[in-house]
């Protein structure tokens, strides 16, 4: 994109899964984020590394306008709150759990924009002293929220799966309204106990959280347990989500900028 006379942009951070690829440890995020990112929060995507040694709260909070965590297939490590390691092979990431869950208090606090997607969702509840079910369709009282026939092409697990009930009176109702919406759903993992200060924002018809923020903070914060970056081209909802988290991170950039030169 060639914008010659035009503001810069805001700049957002976006989490990658620490991978594998013939033997080479590589940093690797799914193009959904990026193009949400950039077309509809009219920001300039950066890939984070999964690194722990490469990144460092200051420095982060300094220069860029907003985070986004994304959603992958991995999980976070559950000695992370304190539960057993499981028995079944689970794949875990734990170089992106050691990078990212120690920012993000800070990362909070300092107001930075946050935009949390499924594992996202999952590591921002864990650090406020919240716990994960590993298998929510094994639990009697809730619905299966696996993302279903995966002989359907990828685009297709995308499709709105559920009803979404958003809360009244919070930031998503703000951003969407309160009438009831849908979304896709792609998890095996949910919610089991939120983290301290976290305000529920929607919840699926099983009662299960599939949004919260943290109450107090600063600065924008929604976590979503849906995948509203693979729909930003025909989803409302999802468009609205991106564009909200891109116009506060315009806003961070502004306020960064101004606090440089006063
Ligand atoms: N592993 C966790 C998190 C689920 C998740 O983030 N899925 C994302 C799939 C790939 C994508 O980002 O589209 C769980 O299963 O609960």
């Amino acid at each position: 994109m060639h914008r010659p006379s035009a503001e810069p942009r805001a700049v957002v951070a976006i989490s990658t899964d620490r991978v594998d690829r013939h033997g080479h440890t590589t940093h690797a995020g799914f193009h959904g984020y990026v193009h949400a990112v950039a077309t509809v929060g009219g920001a300039l995507p950066l890939l984070l590394p999964s690194a722990p040694e490469a990144l460092d709260a200051d420095t982060l909070i300094a220069t860029v306008d907003g985070v986004l965590l994304t959603g992958s297939p991995s999980n976070v490590d559950p000695a992370r709150y304190d539960a057993p390691q499981p028995h079944a092979p689970m794949l875990l990431d734990r170089e992106r759990d050691a990078t990212i869950l120690p920012l993000l208090p800070r990362l909070v606090e300092a107001g930075v924009p946050l935009l949390a997607v499924c594992r996202g969702f999952q590591e921002l509840n864990v650090v406020y002293g919240g716990t994960l079910h590993p298998a929510i369709h094994t639990l009697p009282n809730r619905m299966d929220h696996r993302e279903g026939d995966h002989q359907r092409p990828i685009e297709r697990w995308y499709d709105d799966s559920h009803a979404l009930h958003v809360a009244p009176g919070g930031r998503l109702a703000e951003m969407v309204g309160e009438r009831p919406l849908q979304v896709n759903s792609l998890h095996h993992q949910g919610i089991d106990r939120l983290g301290q200060g976290l305000r529920v924002e929607a919840t699926a018809p099983d009662g299960l959280v599939e949004a919260f923020s943290v109450a107090g903070a600063p600065g924008f914060t929604l976590a979503v347990q849906w995948h509203p970056e693979m729909r930003v081209g025909d989803c409302p909802l999802a468009r609205a989500l991106f564009s909200a988290f891109g116009e506060a991170c315009r806003a961070r950039r502004a306020e960064r900028l101004r606090s440089r030169f006063h």
